[in-house]
């Protein structure tokens, strides 16, 4: 295996290394994720998470066992029980129906990943133009570096227009239950020096009424056909939100997150997780255990509430995508 390295993932040609974002960002620890069944454990519980990573990740872990000489049915059943580590994210599927076919593994993990990275300069680099000089941009979720083989998705179009020179400031969803921006975003902004403030999911609604924020990026976990998308739970509810007060509203993502075999959003999986973590656990438990709790872990946003979805190779309006222009560019 030729190494490679992310901000979340690294190779060092015989060992498959993952960021544990759990911990993050109160601590850096690398786990090993070379053998699938550890990869897959490591992607249930979200330390390993983000779309795209998900998908570049698990080939990377299959690569590594085939180098490790598993036989073909070994790889075969690891190729499937990988694929079904979480049902949402299409990259997941993407990713192991490519290495499912490859007759070079450890070569087409490579370019999963090589090819990812490419895939967040583009979407960097179209929708980076959207942005404006001064502009409040809110965002949802982690979408940057640790989602991602790259910079990442709407999370590297705010860094990209910020290494631009536009003054810009970000507002971070924290992103109950799990805090991916209270605790991943948050991390990330920092550490790029980006202008920002993390604020509770519930309070996005007042920086839009308030004229604070100019502009709405968002990732996404699986786009239909018709341009309805998957994200992160609470990113509907933003989209409500940012028409009721005309705010531009933008999901960003590869090619790898369309999926044309949906027709809408009907048709996308939403994966339930343990009620436990929206209740909390051990020292942040503050709901008591016998109380019913729901945690869809995503929600589907209507292509209606988008003004334009920003992919690696454009910007496409609600009208485009209505029109069936995924089929065309995607397919
Ligand atoms: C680069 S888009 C990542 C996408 O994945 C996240 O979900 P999770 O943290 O559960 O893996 C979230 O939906 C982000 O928008």
């Amino acid at each position: 295996m030729t190494p490679f390295e992310s901000l979340g993932l690294k190779h060092d040609g015989r060992t498959l290394w993952v960021l544990d974002q759990t911990q993050l960002p109160d601590a850096e620890v690398w786990l090993d994720g070379s053998a699938p069944e550890d990869m897959i454990a490591l992607i249930k519980r979200l330390a390993v998470r983000g779309a795209p990573l998900i998908g570049v990740a698990a080939a990377a872990s299959l690569a590594t066992c085939a180098a490790r000489g598993a036989s073909a049915a070994e790889y075969a059943a690891a190729c499937a029980a990988l694929r079904a580590a979480r049902p949402t994210a299409v990259n997941l599927m993407w990713a192991m129906d490519r290495m499912k076919a490859a007759t070079d593994p450890g070569a087409e993990a490579q370019a999963i990943f090589e090819e990812d990275v490419r895939l967040c300069e583009g979407m960097a680099q179209h929708g980076a133009a959207l942005i404006q000089e001064g502009e409040g941009i809110l965002t949802h979720c982690n979408t940057g570096g640790l989602a991602t083989a790259g910079i990442g998705t709407a999370l590297g179009v705010i860094r990209r227009a910020h290494e631009q020179g536009k003054r810009i400031h970000v507002f971070a969803d924290e992103t109950r239950p799990l805090l991916q921006g209270g605790r991943l975003t948050a991390w990330e902004l920092s550490k790029l020096g980006i202008p920002s403030t993390l604020i509770t999911d519930s309070m996005a609604a007042l920086l839009l009424r308030d004229g604070k924020v100019q502009r709405v990026l968002v990732g996404s976990d699986r786009v239909a056909a018709n341009g309805d998308f998957a994200n992160k739970v609470g990113t509907y509810g933003l989209a409500v939100q940012a028409r009721f007060h005309g705010v531009p509203f933008h999901p960003v993502a590869p090619f790898s997150t369309v999926d044309l075999a949906c027709p809408t959003g009907a048709a996308i999986p939403i994966e339930e997780r343990d009620p436990a973590e929206v209740r909390g656990h051990g020292r942040l438990r503050w709901a008591p255990e016998g109380m019913a709790a729901w945690n869809p872990s995503f929600d589907v946003t209507p292509v209606e509430l988008v003004t334009s979805l920003v992919l690696d190779r454009g910007v496409y309006s609600a009208g485009q995508l209505r029109s069936g222009v995924l089929a065309r560019v995607c397919g």
